[in-house]
């Protein structure tokens, strides 16, 4: 399988993804610029986290004028796996990829720390080699990480099961439901406020966010590997 990491001036957690695909799970990868235009070549989409454009006007707000997001835009559209870490969750909520906002922590300031998040759906293509419920250590690095959308909008992630991690016991940032993580209906676009590709060794703290990529691995080899 080979993924995109997309890189956009201010990323900074791009060499932290690269290295959990390619070192920690054995994958194909590359680093790719913003002002690319075609990625068909690849199977899978890494938005990573950062200061994308400095996080000017809004978080995310510059990176999803970028010429590449026309093309993750398809590439989404075609059920390819799109996942979106921290400053990528915002970039594809600012590109409509995925419903609601990420807006300024309650407490207004940057967190830095390792946490803990429950799997609320572990069936989706990101999750499947989690158990359901399972609680898990993750860390975050957000200054804007606080979750929210409409109540009908809430009330459509629900019933469609698209809450896939929430915050669990302490919920850092004000996040609405305490959600940390959601998919798109379609299940293949998925954002996270807290970092999988920091918790890939146990020398790190933490390996629980391997299974994130893994899960995704898994179900690209079930579809187009005979
Ligand atoms: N680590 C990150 O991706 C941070 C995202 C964004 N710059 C924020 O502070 O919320």
């Amino acid at each position: 399988m080979k993924f995109a990491v997309l890189v956009f001036p201010g990323s900074n957690c791009d060499i932290d993804m690269y290295h959990a695909i390619k070192d920690e799970l054995g994958e194909e990868v590359e680093y790719v610029w913003h002002d690319a235009t075609d990625l068909s070549e690849f199977d899978g989409i890494l938005v990573p986290g950062g200061f994308s454009y400095g996080d000017y006007l809004r978080c995310g707000a510059m990176a999803n004028q970028s010429n590449v997001m026309a093309e993750v835009k398809r590439c989404a559209e075609a059920g390819k796996p799109v996942l979106g870490v921290c400053n990528g969750f915002q970039i594809l909520t600012e590109a409509g990829l995925l419903p609601g906002a990420l807006l300024r922590n309650k407490n207004l300031k940057f967190m830095c720390r390792t946490i803990q998040l429950k799997v609320e759906n572990n069936n989706t293509l990101f999750t499947s080699q989690y158990e359901a419920g399972e609680v898990i250590h993750i860390p975050i690095a957000h200054g804007e990480g606080n979750y929210f959308c409409d109540e009908e909008t809430l009330a459509q992630l629900k019933a469609n099961n698209q809450i896939v991690f929430t915050y669990a016991g302490d919920n850092p940032n004000g996040s609405m439901e305490d959600i940390a993580g959601i998919v798109n209906e379609r299940g293949n676009v998925l954002g996270m406020m807290p970092h999988p590709e920091r918790a890939v060794d146990a020398l790190l703290g933490s390996n629980d966010g391997l299974k994130l990529f893994k899960s995704i691995v898994k179900q690209w080899r079930e579809s187009h590997v005979s």
